[in-house]
């Protein structure tokens, strides 16, 4: 039995699945696009409304595509009609790959999960959890740096260092260098199974990916930073208070994820990969898909017949 037979709302049927028709869904998607959020909440009510008057029960997404689109164009927001629909062509045919990197507490993850609902992408994977995993695959003995924090890495040296070399950013790269060989991998599979992923996090340092992967078309890398130590600071006492990440822990070693978010800046610039500050949520969502949309527009074919 389909959820036509429990409720009166309108389903959206694709390929494998069908669900109610969900207006906060079309209008994230509808912000990815470039409509203001409160906009694209109306949009996305009037269409609702528009379906039910003509007695729409149920609908593909195809043809909800369709509708959406030239609805749009109707009320002349023709540009915004034709990035909603070269979003919805990109994801369906080219699996894509954002990659979010950053300093402790810039913001990765909080961003990482905005553009994802924009955009419509099921899957955000943080390097974290990937490096839980390395933790249990890889012993203590082998690669202490990967048992501490990004921050804490240099306590974990046993061998003598150049007397110019930092310590900490020493720490740093043998902190992340196992962390990577999951994020690789992720990659990979996401590549094989055609889905797309965004995976965020401080393990993603430019420079240290390989090229094969970051002259890939269908990958983007970006890093968030933040210039103002104070706002920086701020994060980590607004995280405390939703979560158990105590901000003293991060206080205490706040010169040396400021060191940190310093290095990763200048990789980004050495690399060419943009470099987004994060001070206000939404502009830096916008920012971060404009980047994005630049880059994956020549994936699209501009085949206007495809909804
Ligand atoms: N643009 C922003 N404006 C205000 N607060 C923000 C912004 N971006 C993130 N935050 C807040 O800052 C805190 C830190 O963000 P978040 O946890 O996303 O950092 P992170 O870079 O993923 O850190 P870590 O790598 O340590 O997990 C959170 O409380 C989050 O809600
Ligand atoms: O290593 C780090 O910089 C952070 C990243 O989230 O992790 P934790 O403070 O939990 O070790």
């Amino acid at each position: 039995m389909g959820f036509e037979y429990l409720t009166n709302q309108i389903i959206v049927k694709d390929k494998n699945y069908e669900m109610p028709f969900s207006k906060g869904i079309l209008a994230r998607s509808l912000t990815a696009a470039g409509l203001k959020p409160s906009i694209a909440y109306s949009i996305a009510r009037e269409i609702e409304e528009m379906l039910k008057e003509e007695g729409v029960k149920v609908i593909n997404k195809d043809e909800l595509r369709r509708r959406v689109y030239y609805y749009l164009i109707d009320k002349n927001y023709c540009h915004i009609a034709e990035k909603y629909l070269l979003w919805r062509r990109i994801l369906k045919k080219h699996p894509i790959i954002i990659l979010i990197g950053g300093a402790s507490g810039v913001g990765t993850s909080t961003i990482a999960f905005e553009i994802a609902s924009r955009l419509g992408i099921p899957s955000v994977i943080g390097t974290d959890s990937i490096r839980e995993v390395m933790r249990r695959s890889i012993s203590k003995d082998l690669v202490p740096m990967l048992y501490e924090s990004s921050y804490t890495a240099w306590k974990a040296i046993r061998t003598p260092l150049p007397e110019n070399c930092n310590i900490y950013i020493t720490g740093f790269e043998r902190h992340i260098e196992p962390v990577l060989i999951g994020v690789e991998g992720i990659i990979d599979r996401s590549l094989t199974e055609g889905l797309s992923v965004i995976i965020e996090g401080t393990h993603l340092v430019p420079g240290f990916i390989s090229e094969k992967y970051t002259t890939m078309p269908n990958i983007i890398f970006i890093v968030l930073t933040l210039s103002s130590e104070e706002f920086h600071k701020k994060r980590f006492s607004a995280r405390a208070r939703v979560s158990n990440r105590p901000m003293e822990r991060y206080l205490k070693h706040f010169k040396i994820i400021r060191m940190i978010n310093n290095y990763i800046v200048d990789q980004a610039k050495k690399n060419n990969i943009p470099v987004v500050e994060n001070v206000s949520i939404s502009q830096t969502v916008e920012k971060c898909l404009e980047i994005i949309t630049e880059k994956f527009i020549n994936l699209d074919d501009g085949n206007d017949d495809d909804f």
